[in-house]
């Protein structure tokens, strides 16, 4: 019978070292293309097919979804090898089609459910899944297990909420987004708003806390988390709660890492949590059947603006390896064969990295042919760079019948590039997609229809329930949501809880309370059948209630007929989710798909096979490989970028970007510059890019000869004014009858107790408790209320 070990002959011998070292702490370090993500996904298979490891016991991370997507299909393909043979004693191409479905569809299960493969994000959520109840914040603050989680423009709503409304600040002078980032930093900092005030010991240090303040509170009243969270909330749980750190630790006896380089401190941590239980990784002492796995390369760090510090890598060693006793085998492996690249590509990237000074030093061998010379055009500026490109994709494939759209790929520095030459392609009809664009989950119908089902399944969602309470259109207005808010919000309590009852609706949403009713009617209908009603018949049931769907259809327009039809395909998420996870004990719940969609990025990923052309960021181009290779926009001031100009470590940064991009090719490498582009509304001279100039001659064929770089001087990226400042709720300062604590008769609820008074005069509203009927919002000048003497 065949064994995986036979496998491992399609690695070379420190790869097969790498694999099979079974226990104990490992770190490979190697460039690009030097089979480390390879090494890893073996080292997996090996665990489980030779080691007889439970798939439970293992956890591999990396950092973007397409690269654990990858991740997974690797796997995949190895157990299905190996099944074939071991069950059927033939290669798994010699099977018939429908047996080879049947056994993928039984290793799929594996991966995705037993072992976990994932994000840092995903592996999180899964572990908040089960205890996050478990957890409270400095300030007592808990979450339950239904929470949301919040993108970036929820959060970027609730801050810009926060600064307007509640703190009644100018948004010019302290403008949202800086905010936000801000709050962000001191998050990974693990900075409370006390520490951040004191910090900064400033007008601007105080409202920062301040903000943060209300924004921690406004996340643990919705019940939600943002991005930071996720990975922070697990970390501050293990601290807090020794048995959930040890289940956990006990859980995954092996942990996998790829892309080690770009990890930042809060990952470590929950890594070092995770492996060593709490302890130093160097008195932890029982490494006998645990391991820890690291792969990465300091030269393709790209990621410091998220915090991501490539000395973690370089210090593993240091943490993990050294001083242990049973350190009877090495705890690093290097790889120096590239697989990937021509030597002419690989000579052009080896090249331009040597140019960084914070790096180490290291050997990458080619071992394939030399290849053709790297392409370098100078186009006159941005569309005729596109059309280049065009006409190279047109050649390239008349020209080479094994070449399909498919082995293409275009990486620029930001996203704002693609759309000149998405313009071109669409004229000339080149099918193309864009990997992690504009992500399917955060186009505008779906964001609706998750924060249906948002709101149904997390009745402290109020950011949900606002952003559906008037889509599909009902009649209610801005002056009556800033009235339900405020109720709410001078009660101190959820939004829903205003909601879901008539009467104070009525009072407060006048003329509009049949749309506010009827809205509230479809929420609360579904989430009474929450438990009980699987998740696709819950969202086809809401989407028909609330009439989102005959108002997509109704419009009747093109664009509308765009968003049903990505509704649709969200429904067939929902559904896969449900075959999935079909087994007894899985979770089939709206909360479970809910999670999924949070963190799942571009849906067009799932149709990996199919033959279009590929268009990114390089960011997003990490850890992928294409037979053919565009690298656009080598200007100075967009490629490096503008902010990195006068900053030389954040050039080093840009290089290393450039790398990645450029040891992504296989056989073909094409890069371009244009003389004059338009970017950001402005046409500017563009000037080439000091990498070009740090690529050797004799590598490149160009249309032209190359003028030595100059600096780009200036870059005038006028920023859209901000839209004008709201004017907060005007306060009235009248006398009122009513006086909280009085008693007050109703008709029909009986006696009870003024809770609150809102408003003055006119306006005044009351919010009585009655014992049986609970608390109602009430206008005294519209229903009879006596006073109990
Ligand atoms: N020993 C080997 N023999 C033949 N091909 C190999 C070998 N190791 C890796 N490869 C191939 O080389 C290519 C690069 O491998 P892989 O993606 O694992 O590299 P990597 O080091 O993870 O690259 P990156 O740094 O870009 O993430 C892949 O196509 C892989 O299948
Ligand atoms: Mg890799």
């Amino acid at each position: 019978m065949a064994q995986f070990s036979d496998s491992l002959s399609h690695l070379n011998p420190s790869q097969r070292q790498a694999v099979e070292h079974v226990n104990g702490p490992l770190l490979v370090v190697a460039g690009a293309g030097s089979g480390k993500t390879r090494a890893l996904t073996f080292r997996i298979a090996n665990l489980v097919l030779s080691q007889r490891v439970d798939p439970e016991n293992i956890l591999a991370v990396t950092f973007t979804n397409k690269a654990a997507k990858e991740m997974k299909k690797r796997v995949e393909d190895l157990f299905a090898e190996q099944q074939s043979q071991s069950e059927f004693g033939k290669p798994l191409a010699a099977l018939k089609e429908y047996e080879q479905t049947k056994l993928r569809s039984r290793i799929y299960k594996t991966i995705t459910k037993d072992l976990w493969i994932g994000t840092f994000h995903s592996l999180c959520c899964r572990i908040l899944r089960f205890d996050i109840e478990k957890y409270k914040d400095d300030s007592g603050r808990t979450w339950d297990k239904t929470f949301s989680i919040f993108d970036e423009s929820d959060v970027m709503t609730i801050i810009k909420d926060i600064i307007i409304n509640k703190l009644n600040l100018d948004e010019k002078k302290f403008e949202p987004r800086n905010i936000r980032y801000a709050i962000s930093n001191a998050k990974n900092k693990a900075m409370s708003p006390a520490e951040v005030e004191q910090e900064q010991q400033n007008y601007r240090g105080r409202v920062i806390a301040d903000v943060y303040t209300h924004y921690l509170n406004r996340l643990s009243e919705n019940n939600a988390l943002d991005f930071d969270d996720l990975i922070l909330m697990p970390v501050k749980l293990f601290r807090q709660n020794e048995q959930v750190r040890a289940y956990w630790h006990k859980r995954f006896r092996h942990i996998l890492v790829d892309e080690y380089q770009d990890t930042n401190r809060t990952q470590y941590d929950l890594l070092t949590m995770l492996t060593t239980n709490g302890k130093s990784p160097k008195q932890f002492d029982d490494w006998a059947h645990r391991s820890i796995f690291v792969v990465g390369d300091a030269d393709q760090s790209i990621y410091s603006f998220r915090s991501a510090d490539f000395t973690i890598l370089m210090g593993f060693q240091q943490d993990f390896g050294d001083g242990r006793e049973d350190a009877d085998t090495e705890s690093m492996v290097k790889l120096e064969e590239n697989y990937r690249s021509t030597s002419n590509i690989l000579e052009l990237a080896n090249t331009l990295i040597d140019n960084n000074t914070e790096r180490i030093d290291k050997i990458l061998k080619a071992t394939r042919g030399e290849g053709e010379r790297i392409y370098s055009y100078r186009a006159d500026n941005e569309i005729d760079e596109a059309e280049f490109i065009v006409r190279q994709v047109e050649t390239l494939l008349r020209r080479n019948p094994d070449l399909s759209y498919g082995k293409v790929a275009i990486l620029y520095r930001t996203n704002a590039q693609s759309r000149v030459i998405e313009q071109v392609m669409v004229e000339r009809q080149l099918p193309y997609r864009i990997v992690g664009g504009m992500r399917f989950y955060d186009r505008r119908e779906i964001k609706d229809v998750l924060a249906y089902l948002r709101a149904i399944a997390n009745p402290a969602d109020t950011v949900s329930l606002l952003r559906v309470i008037n889509t599909p259109k009902r009649k209610v207005g801005k002056t009556t949501v800033e009235a339900l808010v405020r109720a709410s919000l001078e009660l101190g309590v959820p939004l829903w809880e205003i909601l879901n009852d008539e009467t104070s609706v009525k009072t407060l949403a006048g003329r509009s309370s049949k749309g506010v009713l009827a809205f509230a009617e479809v929420i609360k209908k579904y989430r009474e059948q929450l438990t009980t009603m699987p998740a696709s018949e819950l969202a086809q049931g809401v989407l028909e209630d609330s009439g989102y769907l005959d108002d997509l259809k109704r419009q009747n327009t093109e664009e509308a007929e765009n968003r049903f039809s990505n509704v649709q395909e969200l429904y067939n998420a929902i559904l896969q989710f449900e075959e999935e996870n079909s087994g007894e004990d899985e979770d089939q719940s709206l909360v479970g798909f809910l999670a999924g969609a949070a963190l799942a990025s571009d849906m067009d990923d799932s149709s990996e096979d199919d033959n279009r052309i590929s268009m990114m960021t390089l960011h997003a181009s990490k850890g992928l490989e294409f037979p053919v290779v565009f690298l656009v926009g080598l200007e100075q001031g967009l490629f490096p970028s503008f902010r990195s100009l006068d900053d030389p470590s954040a050039i080093e940064e840009e290089r290393r970007l450039c790398y990645v991009g450029i040891t992504r090719a296989q056989e073909r490498l094409f890069i371009s510059h244009a003389c004059e582009r338009r970017l950001y509304g402005n046409r500017e001279i563009a000037t080439p890019s000091l990498f070009l100039d740090e690529m050797p001659e004799n590598l490149l064929e160009s249309n032209t000869v190359r003028s030595r770089a100059k600096r780009w001087e200036t870059s005038d990226i006028s920023k859209p004014a901000a839209p004008k400042t709201k004017r907060s709720m005007p306060q009235g300062s009248g006398i009122t009858d009513w006086v909280v604590g009085e008693k007050a008769v109703h008709d029909s609820f009986g006696v009870g107790q003024v809770t609150h008074v809102f408003g003055t005069g006119k306006k005044m509203c009351l919010a009585v408790k009655f014992p049986t009927a609970g608390q109602k919002i009430l206008d005294p000048k519209l229903v009879p209320l006596r006073k109990v003497e």
